[in-house]
């Protein structure tokens, strides 16, 4: 257990107001002292440490020039936040970070004055950032608006969506473009290697340099002069960068690290502009601490470690079992058929594509962060006969929902869906639970929509969706490890729309979709237990529902409780749907839907939040006794 860090400048600015208070000579070593409570902190809680640590200055120089709270500061993502949650008062409890009742990971209007705006999904700042300048001049509320974005997420449609009204608007609008050239992976994409052209070009960056040294020393009356000189200057040698093309003033690259290049121009730009800007910060992610700086991954999400070796607690849980399940099972079926071919938004290590493209590098894309983009390429994809899995986490498959409509179901077009992080996330919260994939894929025609309920049966489900090709399908399998259950060599094919049997009873049938399916088992050995005969099935498709097993389990129980990790709308909808449809539900059967409950669960443990949501087995044992009007008859105590 190292000591806490040594930080008497931190220590003297709780909150920006009192940041201010200090000199700009006190700068640099307040970074460096915040650094180190970064560190500490993160090594203590896990989390997101390499992004952190890329915006140490840039958070301090952002706080001390800017008015913030009234100035409003959005950080894109908002996983490298925790500078910024230090500096805003929230310095006492960022050791509680992604724990239940701690701090959010993420920045989060309900936690504090100094996160205007919540983020998590990328690429979202400038969008909101324009809407808050725009208010700012309808309301006459004169403030400083300035979007951070990082340029993995500049390489989402939505950033291009905003810079183009922004530029149209010419509202007054500050961008602060953090590069370190890093997304979770290596970025792709031209974007990616635009920005390295700008930053990398001598001459550009030398007759820049000397315009802006120019620009930063004139009293402000001549500033405009010197501006005008660098504008010239600017647009003879690169004829524009992008983002003027768009309506910003660019102003960079600028060391992101060093305070004296940052102060000034944040000043400058703070009192001179007047119209959309984008200031080029080049920076390094995991900067300062040398295990992040060495990593390939540059430490973005990181578990408990020790400070001094840097060695974590355990290998990052960015690929756990079901991940790697997946990943084996589609290079295997990859090895039978070279029609298959993977797609992710960015995401290799955390869908486990990065295994499958290191099989086979020419048969795996990474669009950058571009979900809308990754569905329809693999609409494309398939509509020339090729087999695409898309593998896209569900909580970033709502970024392309409507692809998947239009592009993909209306079309029949067969491409595959692996669903990861499918449920509760656990400490990434509300923004990255998997909640709605099945309520929003099972509502369209022709789609077919499956839940492994434990690691063999999602190698089952790799292999049925690589032979199935009548249309769209997809497969949701949960972030973390299996259930230890033997694996098959190779998956097999199963019957499209058939579910399976897992436990015979005679009174109560517990229908489960996914990995409750434990649940399901224990809590039947509970029910068996008071008497209660209890029947467990898998049902494996919300679509189509295996409607002779949901008929038996209806006639042949009096009991039927479905469970899902989803929310309403989703397998239990179906289903009852079904059954009212087919006069199963007039003849006294009791059914009880236990689906995630109707609000946002902020992070925590996933299984302290499935207890919470009642999709424990004592939830599941809890609603067949109020099915049946029973007091719950206090289960005998296991022997
Ligand atoms: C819509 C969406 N897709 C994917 C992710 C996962 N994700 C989180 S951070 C990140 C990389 C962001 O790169 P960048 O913006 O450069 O920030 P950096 O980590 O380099 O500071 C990705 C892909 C996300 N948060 N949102
Ligand atoms: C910030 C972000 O969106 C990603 O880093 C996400 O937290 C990854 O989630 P996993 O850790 O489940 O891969
Ligand atoms: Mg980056």
């Amino acid at each position: 257990m190292t000591s806490r860090p040594v930080t008497p400048l931190l220590d003297r600015a709780p909150t920006p107001a009192e940041l201010r208070k200090l000199p700009e000579s006190d700068l640099p070593q307040l970074a460096a002292e915040l650094r180190a409570e970064l560190i500490d902190a993160v090594s203590i809680t896990g989390g997101h440490l390499g992004a952190g640590l890329g915006v140490v200055e840039l958070t301090v120089a952002l706080h001390h020039v800017f008015d913030t709270p009234h100035d409003r500061v959005i950080w894109d993502v908002g996983h490298q936040a925790y500078p910024h949650k230090i500096l805003t008062g929230r310095r006492d409890r960022i050791r509680t970070l992604r724990q239940e009742g701690g701090l959010s990971g993420f920045t989060k209007r309900s936690e504090s004055d100094y996160d205007p705006f919540g983020a998590a999904h990328s690429s979202t700042s400038i969008s909101a950032g324009l809407g808050m300048a725009v208010a700012s001049e309808l309301t006459g509320v004169k403030r400083n608006v300035i979007s951070v974005i990082g340029d993995g997420a500049m390489s989402a449609g939505m950033a291009y969506e905003a810079m183009n009204n922004a530029g149209a608007l010419d509202a007054r609008l500050i961008v602060i473009l953090n590069d370190n050239d890093m997304s979770i992976a290596p970025p792709t994409g031209a974007m990616s290697a635009y920005l390295a052209r700008l930053v990398s070009g001598p001459t550009y960056r030398t007759l820049r340099e000397t315009a802006k040294q120019l620009t930063q020393r004139l009293p402000k009356f001549l500033q405009e002069k010197a501006r005008l000189s660098e504008e010239y200057a600017r647009g003879f040698w690169t004829g524009g960068t992008l983002f003027e093309e768009l309506g910003f003033y660019y102003v960079g690259p600028i060391d992101g690290h060093n305070l004296e290049h940052l102060l000034p121009v944040l000043k400058n730009v703070r009192d001179m502009i007047d119209g959309p800007v984008l200031i080029h910060v080049i920076t390094q992610k995991g900067k300062g601490y040398p295990p992040a700086e060495a990593a390939a991954d540059k430490y973005h999400g990181v578990n408990k470690f020790d400070v001094i070796t840097g060695a974590q607690a355990k290998a990052p849980a960015n690929a756990p079992g079901y991940t790697k399940v997946f990943a084996t099972s589609l290079i295997e079926e990859a090895r039978h058929d070279e029609r298959i071919v993977a797609v992710t938004a960015a995401m290799p290590g955390g869908t486990g594509l990065d295994l499958f493209g290191e099989v086979f590098p020419d048969r795996t894309f990474d669009v950058g962060i571009a979900e809308q983009h990754a569905v329809t390429f693999a609409a494309g994809l398939a509509s020339e006969g090729l087999k695409p899995f898309a593998a896209i986490y569900s909580t970033f498959l709502q970024r392309g929902y409507d692809q998947v409509v239009h592009d993909v179901s209306i079309q029949n077009l067969p491409v595959r869906f692996p669903i990861d992080r499918a449920g509760l996330v656990g400490a990434d919260g509300a923004t990255h639970a998997g909640s709605f994939d099945t309520g929003f894929l099972a509502a369209l025609p022709g789609f077919v929509v499956m839940a492994a309920s434990d690691e063999a049966e999602l190698r089952h489900m790799v292999r049925t969706a690589a032979e199935y090709d009548e249309g769209p399908i997809s497969f949701r399998y949960p972030r973390g490890e299996g259930v230890g259950v033997e694996m098959p060599e190779r998956g097999e094919v199963l019957a499209i729309g058939k579910g399976r049997i897992v436990r015979q009873g005679t009174k109560v049938a517990l229908l489960s979709f996914g990995t409750r399916l434990a649940e399901c088992l224990a809590a039947a050995e509970e029910l068996d237990a008071a008497g209660l005969s209890t029947t467990v099935a898998d049902a494996r498709f919300a679509k189509p529902l295996d409607e002779d097993l949901i008929r038996r389990l209806a006639r042949e129980h009096e009991v039927l409780v479905t469970v899902e990790e989803g929310a309403i709308g989703g397998f239990a909808s179906h289903v009852l749907h079904f059954l009212a449809h087919d006069g199963l539900l007039d003849g006294g059967l009791r059914v009880r839907p236990l689906t995630l409950p109707d609000v946002y669960l902020d992070h925590a443990k996933p299984e302290a939040m499935y207890k919470r949501a009642g999709l424990d087995s004592a939830g599941i044992v809890q609603a067949v006794f109020a099915a049946l009007g029973q007091e719950r008859i206090a289960a005998p105590s296991r022997a």
